[in-house]
């Protein structure tokens, strides 16, 4: 494993996927012990997809040793985007996460802040989530939640939450949450939007697979078209970005070496 720092965003190159999810566990174990000692709580947006899953299973398992090291009960769960079915459907994210993690950990049931999906009406979903984020912050107008961590994940035609490429939301400047058609799936999500996304303390990608090889080429190193690419919105204004990749996702990149050699 070697840290490489690209245009703009840290890029950390490991073996595989399982020292993938290896990684994105210290961080997460990291963050979350520096979020409470310094804020009392730790808040963090998930990712859905099949990326992550092994990342969950594994703060979960009570063989490896993050599980011990988490103040679960600090814990505040938050979903970075989720699909238009109900929380029991195989697609949701929300039941991704809590049949890999939430059921096998101490967390409480008021620090899962799931998105409620199954409302007939997506918009009214994002809205709802809208209100669970401004409360939860207790945000005024015009301010935006900062989450002390933010999982992405990146499909390989570039889209990460649910901003998919040729979609509104991805210059959405207003609303914290919005509900997006997505054509190619024929389905509404419902996403966090890029100021959220890009308000966190910290955001990590965690990109497995040469199947994302070129895609991830072209939003690290290719020019910039957010449109086509809308992995490349997140650009964290204040807070640190790391694209956690496995070398089978990077063996297109032109990474530079350590700046460093140390
Ligand atoms: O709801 C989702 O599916 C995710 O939020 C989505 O953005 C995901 O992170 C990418 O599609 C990558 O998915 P994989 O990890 O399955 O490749």
């Amino acid at each position: 494993m070697h840290l490489i720092r690209a245009v703009k965003s840290d890029i950390r190159v490991v073996a595989n996927a399982e020292e993938l999810s290896l990684k994105a566990a210290e961080e997460f174990v990291h963050r979350a012990e520096e979020a409470v000692q310094a804020r009392g709580i730790f808040t963090i947006a998930l990712a859905g997809g099949s990326t992550p899953k092994s990342l969950y299973t594994l703060l979960a398992s009570d063989t490896a040793s993050f599980r011990e090291q988490v103040p679960w009960n600090k814990v505040h769960f938050f979903w970075g985007d989720e699909r238009h079915v109900p929380p029991d459907h195989p697609e949701s994210n929300y039941r991704m996460v809590q049949e890999r993690l939430l059921s096998q950990v101490p967390v409480p049931p008021e620090n899962v802040h799931r998105i409620l999906a199954e409302n007939p009406d997506p918009g009214k979903a994002a809205d709802e989530y809208e209100q669970v984020l401004r409360h939860f912050f207790k945000l005024h107008e015009g301010k935006w939640p900062r989450f002390d961590l933010v999982l992405l994940g990146m499909g390989s035609d570039g889209h990460t939450a649910s901003l998919f490429p040729v979609t509104n939301v991805i210059h959405e400047q207003r609303h914290l949450v919005a509900a997006s058609w997505v054509e190619k799936q024929n389905t509404y999500r419902v996403t966090l939007t890029p100021p959220v996304l890009n308000n966190a303390l910290c955001t990590i990608f965690l990109v497995s697979g040469s199947e994302k090889a070129e895609t991830l080429r072209a939003v690290l190193e290719g020019n910039p078209e957010p449109d086509r690419f809308p992995a490349q919105i997140i650009r964290p204004k204040q807070g640190s970005l790391l694209w956690l990749v496995d070398r089978a996702a990077a063996r297109f990149l032109r990474l530079e070496q350590e700046e460093n050699h140390g």
